[in-house]
């Protein structure tokens, strides 16, 4: 089932300069896709259009109706006077979740994330990596249906990426979804179910690793090896 239906004829910062053409793709439930792409190919453009803060769009997002769903950022953004825990109470509050399931979550997460001593702390006082893990742990606490997560690797230590990938598997077979930009091919490649392959602003790939190995003619090849021809050839 789709949870998201994507078409945008074309998106940017102004009208007049559309920086995205023609990325036309669904989200389906239990789905990670990974959106790849050189630096500039309007990941980030993509993705702020989905989410539906930019300023100029044509075309069509479909949404599952009640659907819910999380933005990790790569830049987490925090409230300079609120601890760690006043920041997970605000947003069940906001969203509507009872304090026994924001205790029986936050506090499985910070655990996984080794994040629970510094639960009454200040996160704008935290390293780059622990404001990662700070944006992780509000996402998984609203249970959403599809996740949309940008760049999440670097930055993590190895620990924090292993429980990372671990609880999105989790949040997988519960049923949610995942759209994912990075640039660490060799994990997208062993996590993601599909692909799209973004340059230049439009949608150049997208498929399987097998569907984008056919279409690039690089049977068993890597997604590395792939993404590297099909940019050659632009
Ligand atoms: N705030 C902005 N105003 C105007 N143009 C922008 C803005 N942000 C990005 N762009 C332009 O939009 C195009 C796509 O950029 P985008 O940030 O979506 O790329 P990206 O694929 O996310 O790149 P990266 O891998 O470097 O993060 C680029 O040409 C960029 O210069």
């Amino acid at each position: 089932m789709s949870i998201l239906a994507v078409k945008i004829e074309e998106a940017g910062y102004e009208e007049k300069h559309p920086v995205i053409q023609g990325i036309d793709f669904h989200l389906h439930k239990g789905e990670w896709i990974g959106l790849i792409g050189p630096n500039g190919a309007g990941k980030s453009t993509t993705i702020k259009t989905l989410l539906g803060v930019m300023e100029y769009v044509k075309g069509a997002i479909y949404k599952q109706p009640l659907s819910k769903y999380a933005y990790i950022p790569e830049k987490p953004i925090f409230y300079d006077h609120l601890t760690l825990w006043e920041h997970l109470d605000l947003l069940a509050a906001v969203n509507g979740i009872s304090d026994r399931i924001l205790i029986e979550r936050a506090n499985l997460y910070l655990k996984s994330f080794k994040m629970e001593k510094v639960k009454h702390e200040m996160p704008s006082t935290f390293s780059k990596g622990m404001q990662q893990k700070v944006m992780i742990i509000q996402a998984l606490v609203l249970q959403p249906d599809y996740y949309i997560v940008d760049e999440p690797f670097i930055g993590l230590d190895p620990s924090a990426t292993k429980m990372f990938l671990t609880v999105m598997e989790e949040e997988k077979n519960r049923g949610a979804a995942i759209l994912m930009s990075t640039h660490v091919l060799d994990t997208a490649e062993k996590i993601c179910d599909r692909f799209l392959l973004v340059s230049g602003g439009t949608m150049v790939a997208q498929g399987t690793l097998e569907e984008i190995q056919v279409s690039t003619d690089l049977p068993g090849a890597s997604l590395l090896d792939c993404f590297n021809k099909v940019e050659e050839g632009r």
